[in-house]
């Protein structure tokens, strides 16, 4: 690990840090971030923030509740995010920008490549791009919902080479330190498994959001990008010192020697699932082989209402998930061909069309 490797990093701040009080926000323990973020870009790295904070800002707004409602978290969201700009703004003598995302703009791949295109030229005219989710205008099923996942699809989409994920505890421990005193630090996850997420609790402050199982989640998208990715204390100014040595204050995440390509990771990260192609409980082609492509024949039922285009999950009738990828037929016209009774119509289909689906736009879920 070499700050001075980085081209492009992406730097995630939590709310606690924004707004530690709850009683607006604080430049507090942005400062050191903020010195940091300057040093990265003095020192040629482009740097990417994605800050949360919104809500935990505007909460002073509104009367005082333990459990905010949606509707009122969303208000406070909205009250808050120009405060939380204005703050960060404050801390640089260069520009920044504004980009709120919801999961609804990064699975569409027009969007995605759009706002790909916006943070580069953000970067490239040297303004610093900072991202939260839209909350005050985000339904439930367009929402990422946490910005640890959030700031991996960023990383993915700016093409980083690390991610620094600034929180609230000095990185991934044994269990929650907060909860349990015998918890114990740990320094480097070289794979991300089943233990790994086991020691992953939810947040323990009232402002989170996920705790650390969005973050190993997040960490799992970033790793699998070839981003090395960091859980580090933001509120130790001595945290960006040790970053700034090369050195590792938190626990460090190490990225997959081969990475996913783009579009792949893309759609096994950040597209959305819009329907299933399910197969019989024995099918044991390799989807990724060219000769072995899935055909109408393969497929035992089809459910969900999908374009061509759109991102399908293909899994046993078992429910034993098989892929995620890119689907050459729209629903309708599968539900058709399986309507006429000869074969010459699928047949005639696959003949202009081809597979359901391409070797060359599919993800194996081999480890789910
Ligand atoms: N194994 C663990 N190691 C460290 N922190 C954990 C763990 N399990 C749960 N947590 C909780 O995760 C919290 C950090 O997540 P969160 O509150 O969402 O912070 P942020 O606002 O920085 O995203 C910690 O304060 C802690 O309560
Ligand atoms: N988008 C929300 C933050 C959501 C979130 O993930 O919060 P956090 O766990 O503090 O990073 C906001 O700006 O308040």
């Amino acid at each position: 690990m070499s700050t001075s490797h980085w081209k492009r990093i992406v730097v995630k701040v939590g709310s606690a840090l924004i707004a530690p009080h709850q009683q607006g926000c604080s430049s507090h323990y942005l400062l050191g971030i903020a010195q940091f973020i300057a040093t990265c870009r003095a020192q040629g790295c482009q740097v990417v923030l994605v800050s949360s904070g919104s809500v935990a800002a505007g909460r002073h707004r509104f009367p005082d509740t333990a459990e905010p409602s949606i509707s009122l978290k969303k208000a406070m969201a909205a009250a808050g995010q120009a405060d939380m700009m204005a703050t960060w703004d404050k801390l640089f003598d260069f520009p920044s920008a504004q980009l709120l995302l919801t999961h609804g703009d990064l699975r569409d791949r027009d969007r995605y490549i759009s706002i790909k295109n916006t943070i580069f030229t953000l970067l490239d005219n040297g303004l610093l791009p900072i991202i939260n989710e839209n909350d005050a205008v985000t339904a439930a099923k367009l929402r990422v919902g946490d910005n640890d996942n959030l700031s991996a699809m960023v990383a993915a989409a700016a093409d980083a080479d690390a991610l620094i994920i600034c929180s609230d505890v000095k990185g991934l421990y044994t269990k929650n330190p907060n909860l349990h005193e015998d918890a114990t630090l740990i320094k480097q996850v070289s794979e991300i498994n089943a233990e790994i997420y086991a020691m992953a609790g939810g947040a323990t402050s009232s402002v989170g959001t996920g705790g650390m199982l969005t973050k190993i989640e997040a960490a799992e998208k970033a790793i699998s990008h070839g981003i090395e990715t960091m859980i580090v204390d933001g509120f130790d100014a001595d945290t960006f010192n040790q970053l700034l040595k090369g050195q590792n204050p938190g626990t460090l995440f190490t990225p997959y020697d081969v990475p996913m390509q783009e579009h792949l990771h893309w759609m096994m990260h950040t597209s959305q699932i819009q329907g299933e192609l399910i197969v019989e409980n024995d099918f044991s082609a390799d989807l990724e082989e060219h000769d072995t492509q899935l055909t109408t024949d393969d497929v035992v039922a089809v459910r969900g209402n999908f374009s061509v285009g759109d991102t399908v999950l293909v899994r046993k009738g078992d429910g034993t998930k098989l892929a995620k990828a890119k689907s050459n037929y729209s629903s309708c016209l599968l539900h058709f061909i399986a309507d006429q009774e000869d074969r010459e119509f699928a047949n005639n289909a696959q003949q202009k069309t081809g597979p359901l689906i391409s070797d060359k736009n599919i993800a194996i879920l081999e480890q789910l």
